[in-house]
C-alpha cells in the first residue's frame, strides 16, 4: 500500500516543547484523524507536512516526494485547510480566487462555484467580515477546488456549527468514494472521527503514541472496572493508567487478553472510545 504522507525520525524543538523522532505513514485512499490534547504537537506536524516548518531532523514525504526537489508538484496536489485566515484580510472570495486559481494545474472554476453555493459563501464581501466558520468554509472550498489528491487540514470542524460540520463529514465521505483520494485531519470533537476514521494517529506531548486502524484500536484498548482489592504490582501491569476511587477503580489497558486472564470475570470489560483513550494516556503510561 503506498504511503501518502511518511514522516521518518521528525523532531522539531521550541523552547520548553518539541515534537519528538516522529514516525508516520499516511495510506492512500483512507481517512486518517490525528488527535491530541493542546499543545500535543498536532498543528506542529502538519506544518512539517506542508513544510511550513522544516524539522530539526527527520525525512518527510509526499507522495514518496521530497520538498527540497518537489515542492510544487506536491503542494498542487494537496489540498489544506487550517483554522486561521491564511488570505488577506481585506480580500474577497472572488479576488481570491483570481489569485489563487492560476497557480494549480487542475482548478476548477465550476467546482468552485458549486462548493461557494452550496457553503453559502458571499463572493463579494471581504474575508475579514466573515465568521470563523466561513472563513473555514471558504479554506475548504479553495483546498476542494483543484482536485487535490490528499487533504490536510488542521481541526477543520473547530468553529462550525453542529449542522454544517455534519455536512461536511458527508461531503468528506463522498470525496473519498474515488478510493484514490486521501484525508489527514487532526481534531478535538473525536465523535466525528467515529463516522468517517479508518485510521487514528494519537499524539502526546510530541509523541506519536500510535497510529492504528479504528478497528485495531477498538480490539487493543478497554476500560476496565473492579474492586480495588484486585489491584497489586503484578496485576495493575496489565494496564496503561488506572484511577482509584473508594469504590472501586477503573483503568485503560492495552492488553485486552491479559486482563481476561489475569481477572477472569470479577472485572467488567468496557469499549473505550478516543476521549478515554486520551484521558488515561493523558495520566502517565503505568507500565512503561
Ligand atoms: N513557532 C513556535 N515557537 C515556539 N513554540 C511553538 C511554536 N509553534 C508551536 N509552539 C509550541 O509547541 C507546542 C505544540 O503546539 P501545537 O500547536 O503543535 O499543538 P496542537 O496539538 O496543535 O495544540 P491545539 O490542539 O491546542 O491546537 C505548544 O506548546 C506551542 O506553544
Amino acid at each position: 500500500m503506498e504511503n501518502v504522507i511518511e514522516l521518518k525520525n521528525v523532531t522539531k524543538k521550541f523552547k520548553g516543547f518539541s515534537v519528538n523522532n516522529i514516525n508516520l505513514q499516511v495510506k492512500r485512499g483512507f481517512v486518517t484523524g490525528f488527535i491530541g490534547a493542546n499543545g500535543a504537537g498536532k498543528s506542529t506536524t502538519i506544518k512539517t507536512m506542508m513544510n511550513l516548518l522544516k524539522p530539526d531532523a527527520g525525512e518527510v514525504k509526499l507522495f514518496g516526494l521530497d520538498y527540497k526537489t518537489h515542492e510544487k508538484e506536491i503542494k498542487e496536489r494537496i489540498g489544506f485547510v487550517y483554522d486561521g485566515n491564511i488570505f488577506f484580510e481585506g480580500l474577497n472570495l472572488k479576488d481570491i480566487k483570481r489569485i489563487v486559481a492560476p497557480a494549480y494545474k487542475h482548478w476548477d472554476d465550476t467546482l468552485f462555484d458549486q462548493y461557494v453555493e452550496q457553503f453559502e459563501l458571499p463572493l463579494n464581501k471581504a474575508i475579514k467580515t466573515f465568521s470563523k466558520g466561513m472563513q473555514m468554509k471558504a479554506s475548504l472550498a479553495i483546498a476542494l477546488s483543484h482536485h487535490a489528491e490528499l487533504i490536510i487540514m488542521d481541526e477543520p470542524t473547530a468553529g462550525l456549527d453542529p449542522i454544517f460540520r455534519r455536512e461536511l463529514l458527508d461531503l468528506l465521505q463522498e470525496l473519498m468514494v474515488d478510493g484514490n483520494r486521501t484525508i489527514f485531519f487532526s481534531t478535538h470533537i473525536t465523535t466525528d472521527l467515529d463516522r468517517i476514521a479508518d485510521y487514528i494517529a494519537f499524539i502526546q506531548k510530541g509523541k506519536l503514541v500510535f497510529n492504528q486502524s479504528i478497528h485495531d484500536v477498538a480490539e487493543n484498548y478497554a476500560l476496565v472496572k473492579g474492586e480495588l482489592n484486585l489491584l497489586d504490582r503484578d496485576t495493575e501491569k496489565a494496564f496503561v493508567h488506572i484511577h482509584r476511587a473508594s469504590t472501586g477503580f477503573e483503568a485503560l489497558t492495552d492488553n485486552i487478553k491479559a486482563v481476561k486472564n489475569i481477572f477472569g470475570d470479577t472485572v467488567i470489560i468496557e469499549r473505550a472510545s478516543l476521549e478515554d483513550i486520551m484521558y488515561y494516556f493523558k495520566g502517565g503510561i503505568h507500565h512503561a
